[in-house]
């Protein structure tokens, strides 16, 4: 018995087929800028993934490449200009950043009305206290792709490996608010497979080719394959290989491939949150006007 496949682009489209028709029902086309600094190629790869889709769905948007020696200040001027400025519905700032800039400065500096990553502190106090509003992006992918496939969460074990602000956490707090009984894992968890052998649905979010090996997995588990590792195999081509072993598909009931899985989820996400944000701040503004009206 082979897994089933849970095949990303489709159910991304689906997703964002629903994002273009919110979009069009809003006074102006959802506007997201993205920012990206220095030139590994890998980012920027994304970055302008992220930008084609986007066009794809007629939102407009920007790409800022900034210089891998930006400072700080500099990156934290454009932040506010682009914070100040109301025609501007959406602000993501591509990860890691160079090290002379410090993460958390840049994703403090986000209005978190703005903040289609999720990750101001605002937006994670709100997701861990059950009340989210904007939610990163590949978290919120998954959750869609599971639910789409009618893989029951309510009451299901849970099992991530991986405990990044990008992916591990937040999915925990998504996991948890759909009633799944959840454990994180991560470099330093002792008998990794005793772990993992408990999840009916495991997510590997670990950026270490193969981690998940078939004797790891519980036979019949939905399998959430994050890692993007490129690798070089004996053809002497680079490949893209996720965090599990390819014979895993021997053992679990369904699993996301890698190209073609968790990836296009997170972009249509992005775009996804571009118009949450957008409707949201249209509503703000029009309370706002309705208020200012009883005032005169
Ligand atoms: N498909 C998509 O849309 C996305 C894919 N990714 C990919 O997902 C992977 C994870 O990304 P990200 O969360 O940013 O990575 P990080 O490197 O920030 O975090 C990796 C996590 O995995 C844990 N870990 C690493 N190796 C092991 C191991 N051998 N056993 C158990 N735990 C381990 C680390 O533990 P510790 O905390 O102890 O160090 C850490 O918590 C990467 O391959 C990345 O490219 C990321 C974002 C989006
Ligand atoms: N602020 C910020 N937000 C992010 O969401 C963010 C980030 N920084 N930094 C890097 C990671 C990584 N990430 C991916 C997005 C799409 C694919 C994707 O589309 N993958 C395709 C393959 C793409 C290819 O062929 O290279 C797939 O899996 O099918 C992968 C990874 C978002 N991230």
């Amino acid at each position: 018995m082979s897994a089933r496949v849970l095949a990303g682009p489709p159910v991304a489209a689906a997703l964002l087929a629903d994002a273009a028709a919110r979009a069009s029902r809003l006074p102006a086309q959802p506007n997201l800028v993205i920012v990206s600094v220095g030139d590994d190629p890998a980012s920027l790869s994304y970055v302008r993934g992220k930008s084609r889709k986007a066009g794809e769905v007629g939102l407009r948007n920007t790409v800022h490449a900034l210089a891998e020696t930006t400072t700080q200040a500099e990156l934290l001027t454009l932040i506010d200009t682009l914070n100040r400025d109301d025609d501007v519905n959406g602000i993501l700032v591509q990860l890691p950043l160079p090290a002379q800039i410090a993460e958390a400065a840049v994703l403090h500096a986000i209005d978190p009305r703005k903040d289609v990553d999720g990750f101001h502190p605002l937006n994670v106090g709100e997701l861990w206290a059950g009340r989210p509003a904007l939610t990163p992006c590949t978290p919120a992918g998954i959750m869609f792709l599971l639910e789409h496939h009618g893989v029951p969460v309510a009451g299901a074990r849970a099992v991530i490996v991986g405990r990044s602000h990008l992916v591990g956490r937040p999915l925990a707090a998504l996991l948890l608010n759909a009633d799944a009984t959840v454990t994180v894992a991560h470099s330093r968890t002792r008998d990794l497979g005793s772990v993992t052998r408990e999840a009916d649905i495991l997510v590997a979010a670990a950026g270490t080719p193969g981690l998940i090996t078939p004797d790891m997995v519980k036979p019949g588990a939905t399998v959430i394959d994050v890692g993007i590792n490129r690798v070089l195999k004996p053809d002497g081509k680079g490949h893209l290989v996720g965090d599990v072993h390819p014979d895993v598909a021997g053992v679990a009931g369904a699993l996301t491939p890698v190209p073609g899985g968790v990836g296009p989820m997170t972009v249509a996400q992005l775009l996804a949150n571009t118009v949450r944000a957008a409707e949201l701040q249209h509503a703000a503004r029009a309370d706002l006007e309705a208020a200012g009206e009883f005032v005169r």
